[in-house]
Order: C-alpha cells, then structure tokens, then sequence
C-alpha cells in the first residue's frame, strides 16, 4: 500500500469540490472500517495510530522547523496518543540538537484504551520528559501540541485539563491541535471549556482521518485556526463510507450541479438574451418610518440593490405604505435609480408577481405581517427574512400556509439568523447554536423550505438533503444591513435558476458563498465593511 499523503492545507473558501464532513460516530465507523480492512491487509497493529502521530509530527515540524522546546499535551484516550508518538518523534529529532520536549499528561496508567496503552509504552521507553507544565521565561516554549480530547470529548471538560486548555490556547508560539482543538465538540462545533479561544494566526488543526462539522461552524473556525487534513491513507482502501453527516460547500455544492459562474461572465459569453432573460425580483418590505413604523426603509433599497448587483435583469422595489400623516415613500432611488418602485400592495396583484422571485421581509417592522398571507398566496418563489420570518413565527395559520406552498410546486427559501431561527422552532438561541446543524434540518423539514441558518459556517438545509456548511465569510459580516443583502442576493439567484428544491437550494448555498467571499476579499487595510460597501463587490 502507498503511504499515506501529507497534511493537505485546507484553502478556504474556494474549495475546488464539497467536502464530506463525518461526525463523531460517522468517524468511528470509518475507523473501524479501517482498521478491519488494514488487519485483513495483514498490517502491524496500530498502524492508524502510528501514522496519526507521524502525520502530527510532521504538519507541526513543517510549522515550527526551528522549534526547540516542544510542549506536548496529552488526555488519556486515544487522542492523547497521537500526541505522545509525535512526542517520541519530536525528542528523537531534538535530543541530538539539544532541544527538549515536555510532556503534560493527563492520562490514568491502569485504564487506558489499547492504542493508548501502546503509545504510552513507547513513550516511557523514549524517555520523555513529564511535567505538570512547561517552564517559564526564556526555556518556555517555542511550538505547543494540544492532544487532550478530540472525538472523545462528549460534555463540558473538567479538572486540570481546563486550565491546560487556557494555557495553551493563549500560548505566544505555534500551536497544533490534533484532530481538534480540547474544548471543541466534533459534531456542532460548540465550545466546552471555559470562554471560547479568540482568533490567533498562529494556531493550526489537523483533522485526522475524516473532516468533522464542528471545526466549520459556530465556534469551529475560530477555534480552529489554519485547518489541515490527513485522511492516514483512508482514500486509498477503497471501502464504502457510511454517509456524511454534512458537507462542506464552495462555490460548487455538492448536489450535483458544478459550479455557479459569476453571472457577468455567462453575460459576456451570450449575445442573444434580454433584461427578461436574467430574471425578475420584486423586494416588499422597508417600513416607514411613523406613530407605528420604526423606520427601516433601508434595509429594503439595500436588498432590492443586492438583486440588482447580484445580476437580476429587473428589480422592483414594493415598499409598505406609509402610515397617514407620515411622509410619503420616496418615489425613486437616487443611488440606483434602475430600481422600480411600486407600493408593496399594487406589485403583490400585478401579473408581474407570478414571473419574479419575491423577497419579503427586510426593514418589514409590524406592517409586513398584513401582507405576508397575500405574498405567500401569489409568489411562487419566495425568499423570506427578518420581520416576515418573526410574523411567520406568530402565526400558526401563516405556518400551514408555508407548508402547503411545495405541494403547487412553490419553492420558499427562509434566512433566519439564530434568533429568527429559535423563534420558527420555538426554542431559546441557545438550543439552535448548540447544534445548528440539527436546528436548520428541523427547520427544512417542518416548513418545507430551503433555510440558510446564518452565522459563523451558515447551514444551508432543505427537506430530503444532506446539510451543507459554507466556509465564506468572517465576522466583517456582523454589521447591521447585511443580511438584507444577502436576501437580495439569493433573490437574484434564484431568478435565474431551474425551477424545484434542488436548484433552489442551490442558488441559495451559491448566494451564501458569494456574499461571504466579497468578506474575506476584504482589503485587510479597511477595518469597516459596511452593507453599502458589500454590494460593490457582489
Ligand atoms: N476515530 C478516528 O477517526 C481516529 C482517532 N484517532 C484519534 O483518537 C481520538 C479519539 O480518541 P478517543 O475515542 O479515545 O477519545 P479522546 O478524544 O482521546 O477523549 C477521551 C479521553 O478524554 C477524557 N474526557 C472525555 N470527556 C472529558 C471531559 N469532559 N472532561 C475531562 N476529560 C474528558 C476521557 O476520560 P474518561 O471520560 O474516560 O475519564 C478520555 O481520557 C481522535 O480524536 C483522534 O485524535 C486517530 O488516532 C486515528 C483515527
Ligand atoms: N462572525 C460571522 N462570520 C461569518 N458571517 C457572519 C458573522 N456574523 C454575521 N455574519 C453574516 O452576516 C449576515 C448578517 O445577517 P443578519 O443577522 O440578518 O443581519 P441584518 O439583519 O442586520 O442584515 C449573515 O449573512 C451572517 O451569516
């Protein structure tokens, strides 16, 4: 058998294909798997072992080749024994050189798994300097491997480990994590240490075996830092793997369509099509501001200018009516004057409703709720957001109006950010971000929608499918507005995409990636991105 292949340095966002993601028991499976298929090959025991901590030892020599004084931090399952071998090696590298490695471990001798008893074995054997925590000052050290809990971490950590996990989070040097990083739940990407790590350049994950959710949403890319992967030559056994638990989507998802071309260059490649060719999208929302409205016309121009950036041939923009005696709504936009503007009421029952995609919601306050069972009886494609997402949540009758819409073959995309999420499902922000995954599927599943559950890896779902995770975006994204661009956005998508929940679910997967993209193209000398400003690089 070949050996395995080296760390592959995951480049985000720009994946050339989706990713499968396993979770902790899909991953388990896998390794049993594999560890059959490599004992009926007659392979040494421990081999999935022996090169989880070769591969560890070699991402972090590649990351730190002038290291001399190695911390290595262990638990006591199996996880703690990638980090013990890439211990050994390290001591074997450095002894000669006049280097040392130091050893935290918080392992129990009498009951340790068999990999483990192994690993620990070879590590007596090597010599290895143990100590409760390395030194200080000058001798401190100059490259970290956190080898505590990986898979095997199921609740909130305990003990000592606790405050190793602190120590080596703030560590001044590089840091390699194994598998993932200690406090980091595999399968939702949840923290279970004490305050979440804040971003660093210097640390690094390297996910061994499969790729799992956790490191790509929530508190998964912050955690993470640089993510790394070595499957220890599972690609190369040619055995079935029990299906992903997620996938991890770039500009191609992984349903079965290649990639979304940016639509000016399908423009520039054609010559026959007209405006009508790439799509009407009408936006209604943008409450007035008044004795009743708050004032959130913006959010609805910054939506209907996304659809228009986002390539939409035709964009309308239905803002609901002033309340009376407050001003009248404008009559044109002065930035971007191609957008029509109608009052929300009069486009709802033009012919023109039924050929668009509607996107409702945004800025839509408390007067978009009157509007919401028209817009759900006369728009066949439909993105809903912000004020039409907490109506819909109020309304049980709105609810089952939803879910009838697929049975004529209508397509509804919902955009919640976890609030908006917690209150369709009607559980705390809490519960959706503790397993966001989870909460999106839901959510597909009782609605009959494609939902993009925003945030930190937003999870795209839709009934029947697989979630995918985008790995675009960055927390420039977290300013007021720009979630109405990203509704404008998909609108403009789904103008012109196939009809049905595949294609609609792929526009949407596509406008996410596409909008967190523009922020991590952000020029690193800018500290603002403001939603105005995303739309110039849609
Ligand atoms: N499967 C794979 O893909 C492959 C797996 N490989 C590696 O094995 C890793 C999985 O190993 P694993 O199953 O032994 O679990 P692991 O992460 O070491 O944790 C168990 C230890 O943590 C402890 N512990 C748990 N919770 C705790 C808490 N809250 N607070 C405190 N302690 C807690 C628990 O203690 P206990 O509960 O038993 O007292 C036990 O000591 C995987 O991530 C990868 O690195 C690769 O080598 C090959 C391919
Ligand atoms: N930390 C983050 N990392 C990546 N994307 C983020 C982050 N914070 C916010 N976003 C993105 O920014 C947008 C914010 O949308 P939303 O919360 O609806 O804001 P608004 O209603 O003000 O427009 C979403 O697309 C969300 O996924």
């Amino acid at each position: 058998m070949n050996l395995p292949a080296h760390p592959q340095r995951l480049s985000l966002p720009d994946l050339p294909r989706a990713l499968p993601l396993y979770g902790s028991q899909s991953s388990r499976a896998i390794e049993q798997r594999a560890q059959h298929e490599l004992g009926r090959q007659h392979l040494p025991a421990h081999t999935l072992m022996q090169r989880a901590g070769a591969a560890v030892f070699r991402l972090s020599a590649a990351l730190a080749p002038h290291a001399r004084r190695v911390w290595v931090v262990c638990g006591g399952g199996n996880n703690g024994s990638d980090g013990l071998l890439a211990a050994v090696a390290w001591q074997q590298r450095l002894q000669p050189l006049g280097g040392q490695v130091c050893v935290t471990w918080l392992g129990d001798a009498q009951r340790l798994p068999d990999d483990a008893r192994h690993a620990w074995a070879l590590a007596q054997q090597a010599g290895l300097h143990w100590a409760e925590a390395p030194a200080d000052g000058p001798d401190a050290p100059d490259l970290a491997i956190d080898a505590l809990f990986g898979l095997g971490l199921a609740q909130a950590v305990r003990g000592p480990a606790l405050d190793w996990i602190e120590r080596l989070q703030s560590l001044p040097c590089p840091l390699l994590c194994v598998d993932l990083p200690s406090g980091l739940c595999a399968d939702h990407g949840n923290w279970h240490a004490r305050a979440a790590p804040t971003a660093s350049p210097l640390r690094h994950t390297l996910s061994l075996l499969t790729l799992k959710p956790g490191l790509f949403t929530h508190h998964g890319r912050q955690a993470s830092g640089q993510i790394w992967f070595d499957d220890l030559g599972w690609s190369q056994l040619g055995l079935a793997a029990p299906g992903p638990s997620a996938w991890l989507h770039g500009p191609e998802t992984p349903h079965g369509m290649g990639p979304v071309p940016s639509p000016s260059l399908l423009r520039q490649r054609q010559h026959s099509p007209h405006k009508g060719t790439h799509g009407s999208v009408i936006v209604i929302g943008g409450q007035q501001p008044g004795p009743q409205g708050t004032g959130m016309t913006g959010a609805a121009v910054l939506a209907a200018r996304a659809a228009l950036r986002g390539g939409a041939g035709r964009v309308y923009l239905g803002l609901l009516e002033p309340a009376a005696g407050t001003a009248a709504a404008p009559v044109f936009d002065p930035l971007q004057p191609e957008l029509m503007l109608r009052p929300a009421a009069a486009l709802l029952h033009d012919p023109i409703a039924a050929q668009s995609v509607t996107v409702c919601g945004c800025g839509g306050g408390t007067a978009v709720a009157a509007l919401l069972a028209d817009v759900l009886a006369t728009c066949p494609r439909l993105v809903l957001d912000a004020d039409a997402l907490n109506a819909l949540a109020a309304d049980a009758a709105l609810q089952a109006q939803l879910m009838a819409r697929l049975d004529r073959g209508w397509q509804t995309v919902l955009t919640p950010h976890p609030l908006e999420a917690a209150r369709l499902l009607g559980c705390s922000v809490a519960q959706v971000q503790a397993d966001r995954l989870g909460a999106a599927q839901q959510l597909a599943e009782r609605s009959r929608c494609v939902v993009a559950l925003k945030g930190s890896g937003t999870v795209v779902a839709a009934p029947g499918w697989v979630p995918s995770i985008n790995p675009s975006g960055n927390a420039l994204l977290a300013s007021a507005g720009t979630g109405d661009v990203l509704a404008g956005l998909i609108g403009a998508l789904l103008a012109t995409a196939e009809a049905g929940l595949e294609a609609t679910a792929q526009a949407a997967a596509a406008a996410v990636h596409r909008h967190g993209r523009c922020a991590d193209r952000w020029p690193s000398e800018q500290p603002l991105l403001c939603a105005s400003e995303l739309l110039n690089c849609l």
